[in-house]
C-alpha cells in the first residue's frame, strides 16, 4: 500500500486520490478538460476538505488498481470500488457508502430472456465484460459457459451491447440504471433485485487514525442524507451535455482577458473581420461534423455577442473607476485567439455529439438543466443567457 498516512497527508498538504475514471456515475473522467467528475469525486473533494488540504486525483484502471495502490501512486483510492477479500489483503476499507450488486444490462427486447443466471450461463449467450474487476470475475464464476468478450474500454462497452455486438453485460446495479438512461436501446433487468451483493467503499492505506476519521466523516454525510442527495444528483445528471457546457462556458470566461488586452491597448471591443475568420471557421469544421451552416452560425454569432456583452460590462466599469493599465493582461494574438480557437474545436464536436438530445422537442428541461449552470454568470448573467439562447430556445 501507500507510504503515507494520516499524519504524512496532513503534513505534506495534499491527498492523493487514486480513481478509475471510467465509471459513471462514481469516477468520471472528461477526455477534453481532464476534469473528474462524479459521487467519489464530490466524495474525495469532501474529504479532502475536511483534512484541510489539496485535492490531486491520480488517474489508475480497474486492472492496475491494486499494483498502483502497492507502488505508492496514491494515498486512498475512489470510483464505485467495491469491498472484496482481495483488495482486503493489501488495504482497509472505509464503512460502506452503498450498497449495489451486479444485474444485466441488456437490448430491451432482450429482458425477458436474461433474468437469471441460468438463463445466461448458456453457450450461446454472447456476454461482455471489462477486464479486471469484479464486473468480469462475477461473468467467469456465474457464467463460464457463456461466450464471454473481454472489452478493455468501460466508456464505449454499452454501445457494443446496443450496437447488437454482445448480447448483454453484468454489472453494478447503479451503472446499469444510469447506462439505460444514456442508452435508450439499452434496459437494465432488475436492479432492484441484483443477482449478489456489493458494498462500495473508499480503499484506505492500512492507518486506524485515517479510517477512524475517514467513517465518522461518511457516517454523518450517510446519517445527514446528503450522500442520499449526492446519489440522486449524479444519477440525473446529464453527463453528455457537460463537456457542451463546459465549453460555452470556458469560451466566456476568456472575455475578461480578452477585454483586459484589448483596454490595454485601448483597442475597440468589436473586431468583425475577426467575427467573420471565427465563423467561418467553425462553419467550416462543422460541416465535416455534419451540422448545418445556419445552426453553427447561430451558435456561433450568440457565442461573440456573449463575449461582446461581458467586454463592454467591463470597459463601463473600468472606464468608471479610471482604471490603468493593467500589469498582467496576456496578448490577444499568440495567447488567448488560440485558446479560443481550440475551444471552437471542442464546442463543434460537443454540438455535434448532442445533436439528437438538442432537437428533442421532449429533452428541453433537461436540455436547459444541463446547460444553464456557468462560472461566467457571475461576469455577466445577462451574457451567460446570450450565449445559451441558441441551445436552449432552440426550436
Ligand atoms: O478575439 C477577439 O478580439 C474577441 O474579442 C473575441 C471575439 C469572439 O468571441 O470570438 C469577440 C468579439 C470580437 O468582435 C471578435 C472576436
Amino acid at each position: 500500500g501507500p507510504a503515507r498516512q494520516l499524519a504524512g497527508i496532513t503534513a505534506s498538504g495534499e491527498l492523493r486520490v487514486g480513481t478509475p475514471a471510467d465509471y459513471k456515475p462514481y469516477t468520471y473522467r472528461l477526455g477534453h478538460s481532464g476534469d473528474y467528475l462524479g459521487l467519489d469525486i464530490d466524495l474525495a473533494a469532501g474529504l479532502a476538505k475536511r483534512l484541510g488540504v489539496r485535492l490531486t486525483m491520480v488517474p489508475t484502471s480497474w486492472p492496475t488498481l491494486l499494483a498502483d495502490w502497492n507502488a505508492d501512486k496514491f494515498d486512498i483510492a475512489v470510483g464505485g470500488i467495491s469491498i472484496t477479500p482481495e483488495r482486503q489483503q493489501h488495504a482497509l476499507f472505509s464503512i460502506a457508502y452503498q450498497r449495489d450488486g451486479k444485474t444485466p444490462i441488456t437490448r430491451c427486447d432482450n429482458v425477458q430472456r436474461f433474468q437469471t443466471l441460468a438463463q445466461i450461463n448458456q453457450p450461446d449467450v454472447r456476454l461482455i465484460v471489462n477486464p479486471g474487476g469484479t464486473n468480469e470475475r462475477f461473468a467467469r464464476s456465474h457464467a463460464p459457459r457463456a461466450q464471454l468478450t473481454v472489452y478493455p474500454d468501460n466508456v464505449t462497452i454499452f454501445g457494443q451491447i446496443a450496437a447488437g455486438k454482445a448480447d448483454l453485460m453484468m454489472t453494478d446495479a447503479m451503472e446499469t440504471r444510469l447506462q439505460q438512461r444514456l442508452h435508450p436501446e439499452l434496459c437494465a433487468v432488475h436492479p432492484d433485485q441484483p443477482f449478489d451483493t456489493a458494498d462500495k467503499a473508499m480503499l484506505l492505506p492500512r492507518d486506524p487514525a485515517l479510517k477512524a476519521l475517514v467513517d465518522q466523516w461518511l457516517q454523518e454525510r450517510i446519517t445527514s442524507g446528503a450522500l442520499q442527495q449526492d446519489v440522486k444528483h449524479w444519477l440525473a445528471f446529464p453527463w453528455a451535455l457537460e463537456p457542451l457546457r463546459q465549453a460555452i462556458d470556458q469560451r466566456l470566461l476568456l472575455a475578461e482577458p480578452v477585454a483586459r488586452a484589448k483596454w490595454n491597448r485601448q483597442a475597440p471591443i468589436e473586431d468583425l473581420p475577426r467575427e467573420a475568420l471565427v465563423i467561418a471557421a467553425a462553419v467550416k469544421q462543422g460541416s465535416a461534423l455534419g451540422l448545418p451552416t445556419q445552426r453553427v452560425e447561430a451558435v456561433f454569432r450568440a457565442q461573440i455577442e456573449a463575449s461582446k456583452t461581458v467586454q463592454r460590462e467591463l470597459y463601463q466599469r473600468w472606464t468608471a473607476q479610471h482604471a490603468g493599465r493593467f500589469d498582467d493582461a496576456p496578448d490577444l494574438a499568440t495567447d488567448i485567439r488560440p485558446e479560443l480557437d481550440r475551444i471552437t474545436t471542442e464546442l463543434l464536436a460537443a454540438l455535434a455529439a448532442n445533436q439528437a438530445i438538442l432537437l428533442d422537442a421532449n429533452r428541453r428541461d433537461e436540455v436547459a438543466q444541463g446547460l444553464r449552470t456557468l462560472d461566467a454568470t457571475a461576469l455577466s448573467a445577462a451574457a451567460a443567457q446570450q450565449a445559451l439562447a441558441p441551445l436552449i430556445n432552440f426550436q
